[in-house]
Formats: structure tokens, sequence, C-alpha cells
């Protein structure tokens, strides 16, 4: 098997004018489509929408519309959906099931969680976003009577550990004292992926990470989402632990890595 990692369009649109023997390309360049019928390689570039930088915000929600929309995005982008009967009911039901409990953690319900935010990458229905068509009509709130769209969120979590998740070990927990927080539920619309807002937002948590007195941040992240993997170690995180097999078997889902950085300096 062929395995590019940063594919050159113009060698794939090479390929795919000839006759390819056996094309199993493991392609991972979130931009390119290929397809491969009777030995014919197909390729077709997907709809790269860019981003004006300038209109960009990252914050925590202020809003209920805000966070319904964080919620869609989540839905959208960690379930994948067959179009048939009840599917629009299921995806409603997900859909309200992660409002209810991401609202439980932050207004303080749950009393294993000190403290969670949910931190959004939102963008003005406008300029290239418009063609975004699925994007924008899913994860769109108002804010100040004017329409936006939210591109990517995350949750930070502090708390001593994640419900069915490892634990970290920093720091050695002393009194009431917690310094430890927990990244998760990291996502960026896939149609805006590798324009930089998964590194925006995680530097956004790390900031607001510093400003609640943490001092280790964690985030699991499974043992082949090599895409999550790199951006996190551009983002400082380092190996600390790996979930053992029996227990990922016995959870139904792939192995995880605990990852750490240290807020400290
Ligand atoms: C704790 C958890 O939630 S783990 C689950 C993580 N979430 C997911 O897997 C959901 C689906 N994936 C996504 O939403 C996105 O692909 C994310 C969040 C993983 C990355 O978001 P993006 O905005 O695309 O990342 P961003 O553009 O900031 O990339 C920063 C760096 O990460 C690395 N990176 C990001 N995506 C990839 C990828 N697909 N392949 C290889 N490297 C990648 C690169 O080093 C990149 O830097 P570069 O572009 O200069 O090479």
């Amino acid at each position: 098997m062929a395995l590019l990692s940063s594919p050159d369009p113009q060698f794939l649109l090479h390929l795919s004018k000839r006759k390819f023997p056996n094309p199993k390309l493991l392609l991972r360049n979130p931009n390119l489509r290929v397809s491969c019928s009777s030995g014919q390689l197909r390729l077709a570039t997907k709809e790269a929408v860019t981003i004006d930088s300038s209109q960009l915000r990252i914050k925590e929600f202020l809003t209920d519309s805000e966070l319904h929309a964080a919620v869609r995005l989540r839905i959208r982008t960690f379930y994948e959906f067959r179009e048939s009967y009840g599917v629009e009911e299921l995806r409603r039901s997900l859909t309200e099931r992660e409002y209810e409990g991401l609202n439980d953690r932050i207004s303080g319900k749950l009393v294993a969680f000190k403290r969670v935010a949910c931190i959004n990458a939102t963008l003005p229905i406008s300029g290239s976003l418009i063609s975004a068509e699925g994007l924008c009509s899913e994860c769109k709130f108002i804010e100040d009577g004017k329409e936006r769209v939210v591109v990517g969120t995350l949750d930070l979590n502090q708390c001593l550990w994640l419900p069915d998740e490892l634990t970290g070990r920093r720091p050695e927990v002393s009194g009431s004292n917690l310094m430890r927080a927990y990244i998760s539920n990291v996502c960026v619309a896939k149609e805006l992926q590798r324009n930089g807002l998964g590194f925006k937002l995680i530097n956004k948590s790390k900031d607001l990470a510093r400003v609640w007195g943490i001092t280790d941040l964690y985030v699991h992240v499974a043992i082949d989402n090599e895409g999550a993997q790199k951006l996190y170690e551009k983002c400082g995180f380092v190996y600390e632990s790996e979930e053992p097999a029996w227990k990922a078997r016995f959870l139904g889902r792939t192995r995880r890595f605990l990852l750490w950085t240290d807020l400290k300096n």
C-alpha cells in the first residue's frame, strides 16, 4: 500500500489520468477526496473554505443559542449518519442529550467538575463561508442581531478525572487546591480544517486554564487519530500513559493515549 501523508495534488492528478493497477492510497489530506473504481483512480478537490482571520472570534460561549450551535457542530463532526428513516430523530435526540450534559457541567450541577468552559471559534456568515451551506445552516446562532457560525469548539474541564478516561498523575492533589484540567470534545468543521483553528482553540484553552490557576493540562486522544495527535504535539503536549487494551475492549472503542502539558512556564 502506498502511504502518502502530504500528497502533491499535481502528482495525484498525474496518477488519476493513468490506469493504476492497484491504487490503494491512504490519503490524509482533508482537502482531497480519492475514489477508485475498476482500477481507475479518481481525484476530486474538496471545496476548501478559507478563513478571514480578522472576522474570527475565539472565546467562551455567551448564549444558549451559541451553546446549541456548538453541540450541533460536535454531533456533525463526531457521528456519521446514513440518510435513512428516523435519522433526523436520532440526530435530534443525540444533540439534546449532549446539550443537557454540557449545560449541566458548565452550570456546576455535576460535583465531579469544579469548573467547565465551552470555548468556540465563530465566524460571521459572509465571504467564502457562504459556500459551506450545510455548516452554516446547522451551526449558526444569533449574536447582537447578526448571524454567526460555530466553526470550532472544545471544552476545558477543571476536575480530577473525566468519566471512563485515564487519570492524569500531575500535580499531586493536595487539599482542595485542584490545579489539573482536561481538554475534551475538540473539533473543527471539516470544511475548515487545516486553517490553524484547532491550534488557536487549544492556545485559548491554555490561556483560560492559566487564569483558573491550572498547572497541568491533559488531553485524551485515540491511538489511530494521527491528525489530532500531531495537533497536540504542536501545542506542546507529550505522552504520559495509555489505556490498557482490555479496558478499551470493555468500553467498545479505540484505545487512547493520555497526553500532558506543563502550564507552569
Ligand atoms: C480530546 C479530543 O477531543 S480528541 C478528538 C479530536 N477531534 C477529532 O478528531 C475531530 C475531527 N478532527 C478535527 O476536528 C480536526 O481535524 C482537529 C481538531 C483534529 C484539528 O483541527 P485543525 O483546525 O484542522 O488543526 P490545525 O489546522 O490547527 O492544525 C495544526 C497542526 O496540527 C497538525 N494536524 C492537524 N490536522 C492534521 C491532519 N489531518 N494530519 C496531519 N497533521 C494534522 C498539523 O501539524 C497542523 O499544523 P500544520 O497545518 O502547520 O501542518
